[in-house]
């Protein structure tokens, strides 16, 4: 049984390349959706990994099947309805950054329910890590994620939470109410620092850290470009960005929160954790799509010097 769950939606992404000198561009296909992603990552740094959720009987869900076999993510957990398809995204580029285009209403993954969850393999595991997205994409995978929730901590298995707030998903206010609700009944938490303006009105890394540990023991601050604050309530550290040669940072937050994982599950305490995940996102940002440039153990090390 995995030692890591990971949980949410997996989407085939489609990243919009740059365009040639007759402005035609091409879509680079790949593999998306945010607790997928965490997943691989972790696998990559050698931790035994496990996915729940949901695809259709459909040629995106095989191209999951197969990556997932291909990276050893145990894909036991995972349904296949042959009623609903496998969700797909597009990743467009402008001067402002990646945005994303969403086809995924009544997917598989949308149509999970509290009675799918596998109860006895969330009891096995070690870590269960779900997301705002996992909770956002229906009332049905919201409430299977407060059941996973629910059975990971009744069975004492750690809970990690990544806010990724998706506004065409859901409202602010429910987002919040619902992100922080879960977060409240987590271990770790893994907001963005501009998820969690976005959903506390705060804008300082120190004063975002301070009102998640009134819910959480344990927040990593993702910060982007400028790195990531890691606080329990005894200390905090800021740990500075990588300068590399960022050309997509799709999915980058959740290289973090895999290789983050990854190292806790191998012993790290959370400061030399982060430190470890800050290079690996950091590497993650150099080529396109979320799952491609997931860097392995190896090159984080040359990153960390280590
Ligand atoms: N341009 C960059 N250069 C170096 N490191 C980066 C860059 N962008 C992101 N990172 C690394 O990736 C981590 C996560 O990035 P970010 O704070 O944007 O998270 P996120 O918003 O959760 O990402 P996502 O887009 O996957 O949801 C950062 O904490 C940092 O370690
Ligand atoms: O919207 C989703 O479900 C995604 O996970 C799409 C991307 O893979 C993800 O947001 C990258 O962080």
């Amino acid at each position: 049984m995995p030692d890591l769950l990971c949980m949410g939606e997996p989407m085939l992404e489609f990243n919009q390349q740059p365009a040639g000198p007759d402005g035609r561009r091409l879509y680079l296909e790949g593999h998306g959706g945010d607790t997928s992603n965490a997943a691989i990552a972790a696998a990559r740094q050698g931790a035994s990994v496990g996915y729940v959720g949901a695809i259709g009987a459909d040629g995106p869900g095989e191209s999951f099947l197969a990556l997932w076999a291909r990276e050893g993510v145990d894909a036991s957990t995972v349904l296949r309805n042959p009623a609903a398809p496998t969700g797909i995204y597009l990743v467009t580029h402008d001067a402002r950054g990646h945005h994303f285009t969403f086809y995924r209403s009544g997917s598989a993954a949308a149509r999970y329910r509290p009675e799918d969850v596998p109860e006895a393999a969330i009891r096995a595991a070690r870590i269960l890590h779900l997301s705002g997205i996992s909770q956002a994409i229906s009332e049905t995978a919201c409430d299977a994620a407060f059941r996973a929730i629910a059975i990971a901590r009744e069975a004492g298995v750690r809970i990690s939470y990544d806010t990724n707030l998706r506004l065409r998903l859901w409202p602010a206010a429910r987002a919040a109410a619902v992100i922080h609700a879960a977060i409240a009944m987590a271990d770790i938490a893994l907001p963005s620092l501009e998820d969690a303006t976005a959903l506390t009105g705060l804008t300082e890394p120190d004063a975002v850290a301070d009102f998640y540990l009134r819910l959480c023991p344990l927040v990593v601050l993702k910060c982007g470009a400028a790195g990531c604050l890691v606080a329990t309530r005894e200390a905090r550290a800021r740990i500075p960005g990588h300068r590399v040669a960022t050309v997509d940072a799709t999915g980058a937050g959740d290289a973090f929160a895999g290789a983050f994982l990854a190292r806790t599950l191998a012993g790290d305490a959370p400061e030399e954790a982060a430190r470890y995940a800050n290079a690996a996102a950091a590497l993650a940002t150099t080529g396109y799509g979320a799952v491609a440039p997931i860097p392995r153990a190896e090159a984080v090390r040359g990153l960390l010097g280590a």
